[in-house]
């Protein structure tokens, strides 16, 4: 059984970017520039967007956070998205999810400049991306591109099974999974909360992605030998005996089923920070189109 590092993909990327920065202030070029807005105060939110921000800081980009209230509304949302839109300083933002149940999120994606749009949400990036034109790639899935890529992880003719059709991984990740190229060139099935008799899905499967959210959901009876497993799943598991209080858990029993696996992405340290490098890689993209 291979790991899937993340942690030290993760970290190689950055270095690499790190290193993009360099030569940029040595010409003098103004660095990539990285907004998040934020809504609401939720725990898990705030560490996410703390630790996008950190991350800018490491690679010498510029970021920007901002807080807005959770009672703020839809049309204050759009006008701060609007401000970032026109600042000319700002070469890419995000806006942080889930909002808050009085913001209608398609419509708030949809205000984004698509050249801005690092998260690779809005619709034009979005079918981009189906038609294989060049694009943002959202980047969880981006991440686990990356990550086969870097363990060059056959993906030709394989079958991938997909568990979760979310529009910011399971179904951005069936597309590009089945697309020409490589990582791609997969069958691929995408599996959701209809899906009849799932068992006899993933256990067919060479490639298995994980995108649910149920903590240990994926069994090793549900896989066969030498699967290749990403477990996308990061759901906070209360743990009094952790210092957090928590422990963040995967869709995946990685105890068992890694014995089966020939590679596997552990939780924490695996698809989480590529995520967070990846949406770095689209920063720098994105201050690369502008200038
Ligand atoms: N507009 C938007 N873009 C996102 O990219 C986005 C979002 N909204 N909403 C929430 C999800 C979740 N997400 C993660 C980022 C980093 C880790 C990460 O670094 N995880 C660490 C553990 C971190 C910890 O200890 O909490 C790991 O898996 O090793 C996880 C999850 C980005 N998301």
């Amino acid at each position: 059984m291979i790991l899937l590092d993340g942690k030290k993909v993760s970290n190689d990327i950055k270095n690499e970017i790190a290193e993009e920065v360099r030569k940029m202030k040595v010409q003098g070029e103004k660095v990539p520039h990285l907004a998040a807005i934020i809504v609401g105060n939720d725990g898990a939110s705030l560490t996410y967007v703390a630790s996008k921000v950190k991350a800018c800081e490491r690679v010498g980009f510029e970021s920007t956070m901002v807080r807005m209230s959770n009672t703020t509304s839809e049309i204050e949302l759009l006008d701060k998205i609007e401000e970032l839109n026109q600042d000319d300083d700002i070469d890419g933002f995000i806006i942080q999810l889930p909002l808050p149940k009085q913001i209608n999120t398609q419509k708030v994606l949809m205000a984004v400049d698509p050249d801005k749009d690092v998260d690779g949400f809005h619709p034009m990036n979005f079918g981009k991306m189906a038609l294989d034109m060049s694009t943002f790639i959202p980047a969880t899935p981006f991440g686990i591109l990356e990550l086969l890529d870097r363990y060059h992880v056959e993906t030709k003719g394989k079958h991938t099974v997909v568990i979760g059709r979310s529009h910011i991984v399971g179904r951005p990740m069936s597309i590009l999974m089945g697309r020409k190229g490589f990582p791609g060139n997969s069958t691929v099935t995408i599996t959701h909360s209809h899906t009849k008799n799932i068992t006899q899905i993933t256990s067919q499967a060479d490639i298995i992605i994980s995108a649910l959210g149920v903590p240990n959901f994926l069994k090793a009876e549900m896989v066969k030998d030498d699967v290749v497993i990403i477990d996308v799943g990061i759901t906070r598991v209360v743990d009094e005996t952790s210092p957090k209080g928590y422990v963040i858990t995967g869709d995946v029993d990685f105890e068992n089923v890694s014995k089966k696996a020939s590679f596997i992405t552990p939780v924490p340290g695996g698809v989480g920070p590529m995520t967070i490098a990846m949406l770095l890689k689209n920063t720098l993209l994105a201050r690369e189109l502008r200038h």
